[in-house]
């Protein structure tokens, strides 16, 4: 068996087989400040309590602070929800984006069961959990009874070998790999990654490449636990390893298919507008003109993606055409990076520090994109009118690579300023 079948049949309380129907019950049903109202308005028709107050976690990130007077409404709906239910694993002042406070909170650990009304809960595949996005109405059916229902996906193994070069980021192997297979190549399926880069890669980028396994169709994205995973992850619950429910794959799984991704000489990869298989060598596109830039989301608002573009944008100023705003994922991430003076140079170099949260990255919140405009983008979607107008357009890369176009006010490669 792979890594997801294991986690499942351990939870069905008997083997699975790809293509079963199996009711399990849940670790842990996250939701955020967009998708907790619908579920409080369905589970309410339902039911008087929540199954188990523990279990549940409310993140407030998509509009925070409220920016409307319909998403102050709803996060007043959701504030009430949280008294009245006794939810105390409630994240609700700009601690910072679900899929970054969740495992920094220590609720993520190898082996649960993990759903979240939100599609990018596929992230905690990075430490070896089962996790997936449902809807409000699902997870408000979790809510009342603690289980839900799954089809065993089939599973795709992605190996990914190689020499990653330094312009290079596990942004660019996610993106790669959606280029190739097709936003909808991997629908209902389990993405388990693995090869020799994935064993060497820390958490964040395993986080980043995890996220994007929706971008995919997949339903979860799914890697074995490293050594840095599983510090991580003791240090998180002030658990010891020998606690935590390892799930390794069998050495003779069975896999649906399976694919095989070289990351040599790999240049950095371009999602074009508007949709995020629409990947292109950066060779192809360099000198596109832009007029936003932005770095941050639950694919790339981390502290390695804030130190990459450190590293660029340090003593330099970005280009008068441009703004570029930089969102730190969570608060804890925002505060590392002030210590290490990365938010004083972003700030002198001419960028906007918006506090953490999803800010821009759907368009509802902040740097919105007027008709025409451009933006380079750390975040995970392209679609169109994602970030504004629907006659605007993102492009998305690594933070590198919007770092340097910020400089230069066209799309550029790194390279050229490293
Ligand atoms: C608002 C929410 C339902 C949505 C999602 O589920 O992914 C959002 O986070 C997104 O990235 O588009
Ligand atoms: S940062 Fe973007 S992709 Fe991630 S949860 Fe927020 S809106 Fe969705």
């Amino acid at each position: 068996m792979n890594i997801t079948e294991k986690i499942l049949s351990k939870k069905a309380g008997h083997e699975v087989t790809p293509g079963e129907i199996i009711e399990i019950p849940v670790d842990l049903a996250m939701s955020h400040d967009g998708t907790s109202p619908p579920a409080i308005k369905t589970f309410e028709k339902v039911a008087d309590k929540v199954w188990n107050p523990e279990k549940i976690a409310i993140i407030f990130d998509h509009n925070v602070p409220a920016n409307t007077i319909g998403s102050a409404e709803f996060q007043k709906v959701c504030r009430e929800f949280i008294k009245k239910q006794k939810i105390s694993k409630n994240y609700i002042h700009g601690e910072g984006i679900c899929h970054q406070v969740v495992p920094e909170m220590g609720l993520v650990e190898p082996g649960k069961v993990i759903v979240g009304a939100d599609s990018h809960t596929c992230t905690y595949g990075a430490f070896g959990a089962f996790s997936t996005g449902m809807g409000a109405t699902d997870l408000a059916m979790v809510w009342a009874t603690g289980k839900t229902w799954f089809m065993v996906p089939q599973a795709i193994k992605m190996e990914v070998t190689g020499e990653l070069n330094p312009y290079i980021a596990p942004k660019d192997i996610i993106l790669n790999i959606i280029g190739e297979i097709g936003i909808a190549g991997a629908t209902y399926k389990t993405a388990e990654f693995c090869g020799d880069i994935i064993e060497n890669m820390g958490v964040e980028g395993r986080a980043t490449m995890c996220n994007m396994a929706i971008e995919m169709g997949a339903k979860n994205g799914i890697m074995e636990p490293n050594k840095e995973v599983i510090d991580y992850i003791c240090k998180r619950t002030s658990k010891k390893e020998s606690e935590l429910n390892i799930v390794k794959s069998d050495k003779d799984a069975v896999y649906e298919k399976e694919m095989h991704f070289d990351v040599t000489d790999m240049e950095p990869q371009i999602a074009c507008p508007n949709d995020v298989d629409n990947v292109c060598d950066i060779s192809k596109i360099e000198g596109t003109a832009i007029d936003q830039c932005l770095i941050g989301s639950c694919t790339n608002g981390r502290l390695s993606d804030l130190k990459d573009a450190y590293e660029i944008l340090k003593d330099q100023k970005i280009n008068d055409n441009i703004r570029l705003l930089i969102l730190p994922a969570s608060r804890e991430i925002y505060k590392q990076a002030m210590n290490l003076g990365y938010i004083e140079a972003f700030i002198d170099a001419g960028a906007i520090i918006c506090n953490p949260g999803c800010g821009p990255c759907l368009g509802g919140h902040m740097g919105v994109l007027s008709e025409g405009e451009v933006c380079i983008s750390t975040t995970n979607r392209n679609f169109k009118g994602r970030m504004g107008d629907p006659k605007s357009s993102v492009y998305l890369s690594n933070s590198k690579v919007v770092a340097a176009s910020a400089i230069e006010g066209v799309i550029t490669n790194p390279k050229d300023l490293m």
